[in-house]
């Protein structure tokens, strides 16, 4: 993480080390990241600008998650790429920590959001759409402000405590939709295979349903806790050995 003077001061050390990685990250990669983060910052930016609007107008959630949805599947699909960025070495991060972030939002936007129609206006779709948005915006926007070596001290903060709060509250209302589409995917039974079929195999996406939920209870922490290191890393100057993948 390299540090600006708007950092409020640090470790000279750790600044010389990472200032050092940076320069290896080659100038045609900076610019892709760049380019990256700034337009995922204006996506998410757009995108809570218009439920704030929605709001306003309407005086009610009802219809929020019809009328952002586009923006929302696009930029949140589009991260993706972060996957990408990790598997190439572009960013010094884990595949793993990533795809487990990325791949579980792309489930809750597209196999649960979009698919079950019935659970769209429920409140805790608007929680965990505030959540991510609330993240998106400032974590995207210090990748940004990181790569441009001005880091405002203000967004660093927010990056490395903000989640403290929103990681739970994202996670609450992400079980508590897919809990509520559990009734639907029962009565419809969408995306299931029944027995006798040609391909002789079958699957129950409501017992799937019931599976990722209680996938969150060791997947979750982990996130978690590599975030609080991330934490101290960056706000404490702590040198953290993480483990390979
Ligand atoms: C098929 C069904 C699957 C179902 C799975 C079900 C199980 C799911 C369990 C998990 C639930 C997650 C729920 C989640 O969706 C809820 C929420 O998100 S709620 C909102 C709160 N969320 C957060 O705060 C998100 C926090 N997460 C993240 O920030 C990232 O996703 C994470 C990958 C965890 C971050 O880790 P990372 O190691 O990347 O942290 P850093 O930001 O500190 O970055 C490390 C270094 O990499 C550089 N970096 C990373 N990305 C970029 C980039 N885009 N551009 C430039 N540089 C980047 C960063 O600067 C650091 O560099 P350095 O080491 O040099 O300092």
């Amino acid at each position: 993480m390299a540090s600006s003077e708007e950092d409020g001061g640090g470790n000279g050390a750790v600044e010389e080390k990472e200032n050092g990685k940076k320069k290896k990250l080659g100038a045609l990669a900076t610019t892709w990241l760049i380019f990256y983060n700034v337009a995922m910052t204006a996506g998410w930016l757009v995108l809570g600008i218009a439920m704030v609007r929605f709001y306003i107008q309407k005086g009610t959630h009802r219809g929020l998650f019809r009328s952002v949805q586009k923006t929302l599947k696009f930029f949140q699909t589009f991260a993706l790429l972060e996957v990408i960025h990790c598997a190439i070495g572009i960013v010094r991060t884990s595949v793993l920590v990533t795809g487990v972030q990325v791949s579980s939002r792309i489930f809750m936007v597209w196999f649960i959001a979009h698919s079950i129609k019935q659970i769209q206006n429920e409140e805790s779709v608007i929680l965990f759409l505030v959540v991510w948005t609330v993240t998106e915006i400032t974590r995207y926007s210090f990748y940004t402000f990181n790569l441009l070596n001005h880091l405002p001290y203000f967004i660093k903060w927010a990056r490395y405590n903000f989640f403290i709060i929103l990681y739970p509250a994202g996670v609450a209302g992400e079980l508590l939709t897919i809990y509520a589409a559990l009734p639907y995917v029962k009565k419809t039974g969408m995306f299931s295979l029944r027995l006798p079929n040609k391909y002789n195999v079958s699957f129950d996406y409501y017992y799937f349903l019931i599976i990722v939920m209680f996938s969150y209870v060791p997947l979750f922490p982990q996130l978690y806790f590599h975030m609080l290191r991330q934490r101290r890393r960056v706000l404490h100057g702590e040198v953290i050995v993480e483990k390979d993948d």
